[in-house]
């Protein structure tokens, strides 16, 4: 398997003097795959034009300094003009044939470099003398027809990338936007098989790490997110950090620019890249097509200024291309190891929004509905897609065995009281053939009774061919709901189920298990699994905001993400809720499906985030685990449940201590609620039938760097509706060091971490009676208001400093006792209450500098039916 990446070389701009190409006979491009073995990959120099032979584009300026000439006269022309005549119109005329360094002839289209022709490609350089950011209106103007005009040819001539060259003046990026986000809208970009823009920026630079992403970040913003508009990304010498190279990962980079300066060379001479740069490299190599929102969902690899180094360095200047092919090839391999590896898997594809599974394969990225098995019958196609997963069904082989194994201790058979198995959800079976399976190994066919509940005929259909075939017809295949199934003469010993969503609770695996367990369970009922919990992050995903905007009504839905590249902002992943099985209480209260979390995250440096990805793990028995969390996250397991482990410690009556589910750290463990537990995430190897689920927000929300952010999710259990659903929003804070006596915004509170004194709270002293029980005129009234709010007078109307708060409290009765003294409030907002009388000291504030939506409120954009 060959992963989407191409190389590419800058021609040396001696054509900017005056030479130009005639045709395409004087380039000799060849591509690079297929011809990667050393021999053929052996480089030769075109004796005419110096260009070295197997590369698979080459970069070209458009046109050349007789065009840019020939501008700068009719610009004079036009000023002078409009000088002495009223609404004179610019008018760049399009390059003549000598202005051009690509040549209009024999061009073919740079798209067929994918169909496995030799034919020549060309990624086009836009003019970069032209200023973009000019406060002069005309001066832009002229710009803009310049760039239009190189458009234009670009695309008569079949090149679909074009490289811009970055703002000059980097405090006027609206207007430098301005003039791009006009080219991106002109028909001629992106009309049909639009035009791909490539901004080239630096990677990464050392004094500000994050700087040229947050440039690239403004620009794509003011440019509305375009389609058109990618980043070309010139890699540096130095080691770029993990945080900075993450980011990246996940924006649509079109080329990669590699300056022969960043090579050191071996112990042979040969010139080779620091080991970090080879795994940068491999990084998106490893995701090239997903990390894609253009055109050809390709990523070019570009060599510039071997010229200046070739006397060094061993094998001249074609010794750099043999080494980045050499690279790749090594990289090719190492996905064709792990091709079964579906989360890893490459694929050249755009991303797109797939609502039938059915019509697009498996490997390429795309933003799928959450499946809802319980109400929507899957179709043929997707049962065989996961059926492929044999990493689930070994897990699930070995918690049956291990299960199995436990109850065949305590179980003692006799004929009219076999095993119970139940296999709720059989869909076609794979799992009741693994029980068989079991089942026959222990020698217990015989004590067994095996039931295989459906709720789709097309899916019992499948149950019957098999029980036919190959289960000796000893299955009882019951075709009903699992809502409503109900047989008294049924006690189940072992209920295995697979009803868990990319979020782990959202395929209802809690309300569908809890109706066998009350209507099929004993005490001694083994389900499988025995828990899921569910987690979450802030992501930073522009694919994901790019796609879903251009769709209405869709950003209020979740998404499973399949093969989309992502950025998690935060130092940590959050478990927010759990469900265990059986959930063991006669009178369960039937919100105990719905769950509620606040979780909060760290985030130390600034980005924009696009949603709220979510992962679960299960624990399907004992020590067997299925997780499909990434592998190295700092893990947040049990603090952040605190609330909801509390909610149902008081449930169960257990109030100094309750057994929590660690699910990724072996057994059930007794834990204080006190003791948070973090630890490192990790991915079950191979597994891929699940993708994460992303909950997206409707506007992009900007992040300061070591913000706190605190997400909120809730999923909602209406019994009345019969509807589940999922809510969301997140708010964000920064802490500012600011002197106490500044403290005064009620959207402030103070951080816990300052040392201050508390001093006792205003607006604990009760209400005043007027003194003279007369009735001033509304002049003196007034007077003595104004009067009490200047001078704190204790004489006034109104208790001194009281805050609004107070009032708003005072409106609802929240701070006003039985007694009818005025009590603490009950929203302790009003920031006075923590500062104290030193009203200089410093103190640390949190600020909210953000706040999104409520999404999907009643579940108006997306539920599932019970
Ligand atoms: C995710 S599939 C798993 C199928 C199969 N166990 C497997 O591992 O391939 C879930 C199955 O449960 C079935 N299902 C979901 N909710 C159900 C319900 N309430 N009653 C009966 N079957 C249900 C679906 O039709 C589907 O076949």
């Amino acid at each position: 398997m060959h992963s989407n990446v191409f190389v590419g070389v800058k021609f040396d701009n001696s054509l900017e003097h005056g030479q130009r190409l005639e045709n395409d006979s004087d380039i000799k491009v060849a591509r690079k795959s297929g011809s990667l073995d050393g021999s053929s990959a052996a480089s030769s120099t075109s004796g005419e034009n110096r260009l070295p032979n197997n590369y698979d584009y080459v970069l070209l300026p458009i046109t050349n300094s007789r065009y840019r000439e020939s501008v700068r006269r009719q610009f004079s022309t036009f000023e002078k003009e409009s000088k002495s005549v009223d609404h004179s119109v610019l008018q760049i005329s399009e390059p003549q044939l000598q202005d051009l360094c690509i040549p209009p002839f024999n061009a073919t289209n740079a798209k067929n470099t994918n169909g496995g022709n030799d034919s020549p490609a060309y990624i086009g350089l836009l003019s970069s003398w032209l200023e973009l950011e000019s406060p002069n209106m005309s001066v832009r103007e002229m710009s803009f027809q310049v760039l239009l005009n190189e458009c234009k040819y670009a695309r008569f001539v079949g090149i679909d990338k074009l490289i811009v060259a970055p703002p000059r003046d980097l405090s006027e990026l609206q207007r430098y936007s301005q003039v791009i986000a006009k080219l991106l809208n002109h028909k001629v970009v992106s009309g049909p098989s639009p035009l791909l823009l490539s901004i080239s920026l630096p990677l990464y630079e050392d004094s500000d790490p994050l700087a040229t992403w947050e440039l690239w970040n403004t620009i794509r913003k003011l440019c509305d997110y375009h389609r058109s508009l990618s980043v070309s990304l010139a890699v540096p010498r130095i080691k770029t950090p993990s945080h900075v190279l993450n980011r990246w990962l996940c924006e649509p980079v079109s080329c990669l620019l590699i300056s022969s300066s960043i090579f050191a060379t071996n112990q042979y001479q040969y010139p080779v890249l620091h080991k970090f740069n080879q795994h940068l490299i491999q990084k998106f190599q490893r995701l090239n097509g997903n990390s894609h929102a253009n055109m050809n969902g390709e990523l070019c690899i570009i060599l510039h200024g071997m010229e200046k180094y070739a006397g060094a360095v061993k094998g001249g200047e074609s010794a750099y291309l043999e080494y980045i092919n050499y690279l790749l090839k090594k990289g090719d391999k190492m996905f064709v190891f792990r091709k079964n590896d579906k989360q890893d898997h490459l694929k050249s594809n755009n991303l797109s929004i797939v609502y039938n599974e059915s019509t697009v394969d498996e490997y390429s990225p795309k933003l799928m509905p959450p499946l809802k098995p319980h109400s929507e019958s899957l179709s043929n196609q997707v049962y065989s897609i996961f059926e492929k997963d044999t990493v689930k069904y070994d897990a699930y082989h070995t918690a049956i065995q291990e299960a199995l194994k436990d109850l065949l201790k305590t179980h003692h058979y006799d004929q009219n009281s076999p095993l119970v198995i139940l296999v709720a959800g059989a869909g076609r079976g794979p799992l009741v053939d693994r029980t068989v399976q079991i089942v026959k190994n222990f020698n217990i066919w015989n004590q067994v009774q095996l039931v295989a509940l459906e709720k789709y005929a097309q899916a019992c259909l499948y149950l019957q061919k098999r029980n036919y075939d190959f289960w000796d017809n000893r299955v009882k295949i019951v075709k009903e709901d699992m809502l409503h199934w109900k047989d008294s003469s049924l006690k189940v010993d072992l209920c295995i189920s697979e009803l868990l969503g990319s979020f782990g609770c959202n395929e209802l695996a809690p309300e569908c298990l809890w109706e066998i367990e009350k209507n099929h369970s004993k005490t001694s009922t083994i389900f499988i699994p025995q828990s899921y919990a569910s987690y979450v992050a802030p992501v930073s995903s522009p694919l994901i905001l790019q796609n879903l905007s251009q769709v209405s009504e869709v950003q209020d839905s979740p998404w499973i993400m399949h093969n989309v590249p992502y950025c998690i902002l935060s130092s940590r992943i959050n478990e927010i809720w759990s469900f265990e099985h059986p959930l063991r209480n006669n009178h369960l209260d039937t919100d105990f499906f719905s769950k509620s979390s606040l979780t909060e995250f760290k985030v130390k440096h600034r980005g924009e985030m696009h949603g709220i990805v979510g992962f679960f793990s299960s624990r399907l028995y004992n020590d067997t685990i299925l997780s499909t969390l990434p592998d190295d996250c700092g893990l947040d397991t049990v603090s952040l449940q605190k609330s909801e482990l509390s909610r149902r410690s008081s449930f169960q009556k257990k109030i100094d201590q309750i057994q929590i589910t660690d699910p990724l750290k072996g057994g059930h463990g007794s834990k204080d609620l006190s003791d948070s537990k973090f630890s490192k995430s990790f991915h079950t190897p191979g597994l891929y039938s699940w993708s994460p689920i992303v909950f997206p927000l409707r506007q992009p929300f900007p992040i300061a760097d070591d913000t706190e952010l605190s997400v909120f999710m809730s999923r909602n259990h209406s019994l009345q509706e019969r509807l589940i659903w999922y809510e969301w929003s997140v708010e964000s804070f920064v802490y500012l060091v600011v002197s106490g006596a500044s403290v005064q915004n009620p959207s402030t509170t103070i951080a816990p971490s300052t040392t201050r004194k508390h001093s006792a709270p205003h607006y604990q002293q009760q209400h005043r009676p007027s003194g003279s029980g007369s009735h001033p005129n509304y002049e003196t009234r007034f007077s003595e208001l104004d009067e009490m709010g200047f001078n704190n007078s204790e004489q006034g109307f109104l208790p001194h400093n009281e805050s609004g708060w107070q009032s708003v409290n005072d409106i609802h009765g929240l701070s006003t006792s039985a007694n009818n003294a005025v009590g603490p409030p009950m929203f302790n907002l009003d920031p006075r209450n923590e500062v104290g009388e030193d009203e200089d000291e410093e103190v640390h504030v949190r600020v909210k500098t953000g706040i999104s939506t409520l999404h999907n409120v009643n579940g108006k954009s997306f539920s599932i039916p019970l």
